[in-house]
């Protein structure tokens, strides 16, 4: 099996890597059963990189029913070691305005009753993966690196916080999740990581701001209600900077 450089997961809005030539489909079974999609591996700045994209390509399956084991064992599976994940969120706080990029440095988990661990297969040995520090560092590092070299503003660090969805939250909820000090809200950031983790790969994320998370806009009370016209708007705008950004990733 030839190595991947990078294995790119795919959320709202992007369902295809720009950039990515010569694309094949590779697919594999897992134990845990099929991936939502199959990945397409292909050459980016003279290196192989895998792209998933993790709602499938026609945004067919939910947050909540997302088979994250299999994504992330089939792209261990097919050779990756390193897996930058980009996933749509709503903005908490003033840095993570609409349309900004941000590379978070920590989760909080408020999902449940997800598949969340590759211990459950029969006969795996119980694991407790280290998990304080939830995102690879060198991989975040060089994701900020390819930032500076591009020319692309990233915002650094902040905490993200997986919600259950589908559903978006309520302004108490996301009250809340700011007093418990999150900046970013999405639906799919957990348990990624930590099956990432337990399978050693080294894992990063890569925000894009879609709107403001519910009461966080402004504009108060007379804010617009968030709708998927605004959310998938402002993620084809921001989206216009990944080519540069994971190119310059990929010549480091
Ligand atoms: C209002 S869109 C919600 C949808 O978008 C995010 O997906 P992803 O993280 O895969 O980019 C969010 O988590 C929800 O799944
Ligand atoms: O406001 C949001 N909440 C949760 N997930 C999201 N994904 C994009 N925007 C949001």
């Amino acid at each position: 099996m030839q190595p991947i450089d990078l294995a790119i997961i795919g959320g709202t809005g992007l369902y295809r890597l720009a950039g990515l030539e010569s694309p094949r489909e590779a697919s594999l079974p897992t134990p845990f059963g099929h991936a939502s999609a199959p990945a397409r591996v292909g050459t980016l700045a003279g290196r192989r990189v895998a792209f998933l994209a993790r709602h499938g390509e026609g945004h067919s399956v939910a947050p909540h029913r997302i088979n994250y084991r299999a994504n992330l064992h089939m792209l261990h599976a097919l050779g990756a070691r390193r897996v930058l994940a980009l996933n749509t969120v709503g903005g908490i706080t003033p840095r993570f305005a609409p349309r900004a990029l941000g590379v978070p440095d920590q989760i909080i988990d408020y999902t449940w009753g997800r598949e969340s661990t590759f211990c459950d297969a029969p006969g795996a040995a119980v694991q407790h993966a280290e998990f304080a520090e939830p995102y690879d560092a060198d991989l975040r590092a060089a994701l900020l690196r390819a930032g500076s070299d591009a020319g692309v503003e990233l915002v650094e660090g902040g905490c993200y916080a997986a919600t259950q969805g589908p559903r978006l939250e309520t302004r108490a909820e996301i009250s809340r999740l700011r007093r418990d000090g999150c900046d970013v809200v999405g639906m799919t950031g957990m348990p990624e990581a930590a099956l990432a983790r337990e399978l050693d790969l080294a894992y990063a994320c890569l925000v894009i701001v879609a709107n403001w998370a519910a009461g966080c806009d402004p504009a108060g009370r007379d804010a617009a209600p968030i709708t998927m016209d605004e959310v998938l708007g402002n993620v084809e705008a921001a989206s216009g900077l990944l080519p540069a950004l994971i190119e310059a990733l990929m010549q480091q």
